[in-house]
């Protein structure tokens, strides 16, 4: 726990509202962060995140309604607030013409910390052995990896990060999915933009959907899965068990099929695999839960679509 107490939160945001014209990008938006949390905002392009988390950092002001940043308003600008917060950059506001490692150095010395930790850093997101190379002779995600690096520099408490794995290859993604878990496991608040349900999924304790400037769903990604109550889809290759026998197994409610294969959904997948794995049809079967993006689809009657 920091300074601002035992069980206190390290981010309140408080019906927080902002509009572009007649545009509501964040329209009454609440929620908490916890220290030690990895805090996703999910949702389309457009539905207000950057906006949001703009406001949670200082950066913009709010129309109306508050933000609690570890016990202090973060706008406008609180220098006390700045050594506890990172903040990635985008990889356009690096220093010209200096390599890896001197940008941490830049970012050290602008922080008033020695360059102690840039090894370290350099070591956290794989880039030690680029160190010497000029950035902008880094990939996409080498960039990525080195704006969260500068982020994290003067080690703060909360990390404020926009889509750092937009634009990514799905390699360069999964990357750089092991530095934040790192980062967490250090005990670092992680609050995060991202349009990719899947990665948040994975990677998130607790997220918030947004759409059109509003949070739809707050949870666990796990219990908003739950939530749906949705049957699990169960594919096997067509030919290794008939229709009429694949309905009869324990726990089968429904069966489908089409050209390459059966379909089984069931809401007890425990008693059906385990028949389905007495009959050794386990070769090339495939196994669909809901996903956040049913959650999406649910809530807002609309395909997710990033
Ligand atoms: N400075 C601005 N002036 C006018 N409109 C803006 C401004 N910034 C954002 N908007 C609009 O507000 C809405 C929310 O934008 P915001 O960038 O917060 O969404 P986002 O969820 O982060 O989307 P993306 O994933 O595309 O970055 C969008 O319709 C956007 O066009």
């Amino acid at each position: 726990m920091t300074s601002t107490g035992a069980g206190a939160a390290a981010i309140v945001v408080d019906d927080i509202r902002k509009s572009y014209g007649d545009l509501k990008a964040v329209d009454g938006v609440s929620f908490t962060v916890g220290h030690g949390e990895f805090f996703g905002i999910l949702g389309p392009n457009g539905a207000g995140k950057t906006t949001a988390l703009e406001i949670m950092e200082g950066l913009r002001e709010p129309d109306s309604g508050s933000v609690r940043l570890l016990g202090e308003s973060p706008f406008p600008r609180k220098p006390a607030l700045l050594p506890r917060i990172g903040v990635q950059l985008q990889a356009s506001a690096f220093f010209d013409r200096l390599t890896a490692r001197e940008q941490l150095e830049t970012f050290s010395a602008l922080y008033g910390v020695g360059a102690g930790r840039v090894d370290e850093m350099l070591e956290l997101v794989g880039l030690t052995e680029k160190a010497g190379t000029r950035e902008d002779k880094l990939s996409g995600g080498q960039r990525q990896r080195l704006s969260i690096a500068c982020a994290l520099a003067h080690d703060p408490d909360v990390v404020f990060l926009d889509e750092p794995t937009a634009a990514l290859d799905p390699q360069a993604r999964r990357n750089l999915w092991d530095v934040l878990r790192v980062i967490r496991e250090r005990g670092k608040t992680i609050v995060y933009t991202t349009h990719y349900l899947d990665e948040a999924e994975i990677l998130c304790d607790r997220v918030a959907i947004m759409d059109q400037g509003r949070v739809l769903a707050m949870d666990t990604p796990t219990a908003l899965v739950r939530g749906l109550d949705a049957p699990t889809r169960i594919t096997l290759e067509r030919g290794t068990l008939t229709a009429a026998d694949a309905a009869g197994l324990p726990g089968a409610d429904e069966v489908g099929e089409d050209e390459q294969s059966l379909v089984l959904t069931t809401r007890t997948p425990a008693p059906l695999l385990a028949a389905l794995a007495e009959r050794g049809t386990l070769d090339g079967l495939q196994v669909r839960t809901a996903t956040l993006e049913d959650v999406f689809l649910q809530l807002t009657g609309r395909e997710y679509r990033a």
